[in-house]
């Protein structure tokens, strides 16, 4: 029996199947702002999207984790399990969420179909330069602790598809490096 999957033709590519997308990298590397700009990319495509904040999602689950390693773990679960369930109904997904340790991105690469990896890879100083939350103003006048790159490590990823370095290049082209990935490497059949 053949298996029927989705197909997206969108400016001469076809996309056969829906993907998750990650970015990691500290707080202030530019996540949040790359992702939107895919999104952007991804709704002029008419292709299926959610994207799923780590922030915004611990929101929206009522603050029921903190920043110990235990906790980012069970954060990381969740996500992988919304990102499995909307690639399973022909929906991509973009998650921009810190994930510091490797296991979590070894966990998403193992359990997740057409998992990109992307690697927001921006010094610290620059980050803290940023401070896009206050974080770090949090972390240096004794609000909060935990902090990834500072008090909390923040593994280098592994075995990334991808590697952004937002200190030295314009977001268009951080932008269109993910794009390249999205269409030629990973869902072009
Ligand atoms: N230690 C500590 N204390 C308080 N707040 C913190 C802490 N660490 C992170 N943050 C804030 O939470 C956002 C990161 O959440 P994530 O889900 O992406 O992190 S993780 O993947 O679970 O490590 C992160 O958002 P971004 O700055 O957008 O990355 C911060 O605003
Ligand atoms: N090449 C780039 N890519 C992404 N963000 C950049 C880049 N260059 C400068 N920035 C700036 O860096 C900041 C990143 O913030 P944000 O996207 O909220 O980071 P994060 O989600 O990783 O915490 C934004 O103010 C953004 O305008």
């Amino acid at each position: 029996m053949a298996i029927m999957t989705r197909t997206f033709y969108s400016g001469g590519i076809f996309l056969q199947e829906a993907f998750t997308l990650l970015l990691t990298g500290l707080s202030g590397a530019g996540k949040t702002t790359i992702a939107e700009g895919i999104a952007r990319r991804l709704r002029s495509h008419q292709i299926q999207f959610e994207l799923l904040d780590g922030d915004v999602i611990r929101h929206e689950i009522g603050q029921m984790f903190g920043y110990s390693r235990e906790e980012r773990i069970k954060v990381s679960h969740i996500l992988k399990l919304l990102a499995k369930t909307l690639n399973r109904n022909g929906i991509s997904v973009i998650i921009a969420a810190l994930t510091p340790y490797q296991e979590m991105r070894d966990n998403y690469r193992r359990e997740l179909n057409n998992y990109i990896e992307a690697f927001i890879d921006c010094p610290l100083e620059v980050c803290i330069a940023r401070d896009v939350k206050g974080l770090y103003k949090n972390y240096y006048e004794g609000r909060v602790n935990n902090v990834v790159g500072i008090d909390d490590v923040f593994e280098i990823p592994q075995t990334p598809d991808l590697v952004l370095r937002t200190s030295e290049r314009l977001l268009d082209d951080c932008i269109d490096q993910v794009m390249d990935v999205i269409y030629q490497n990973k869902l072009r059949k």
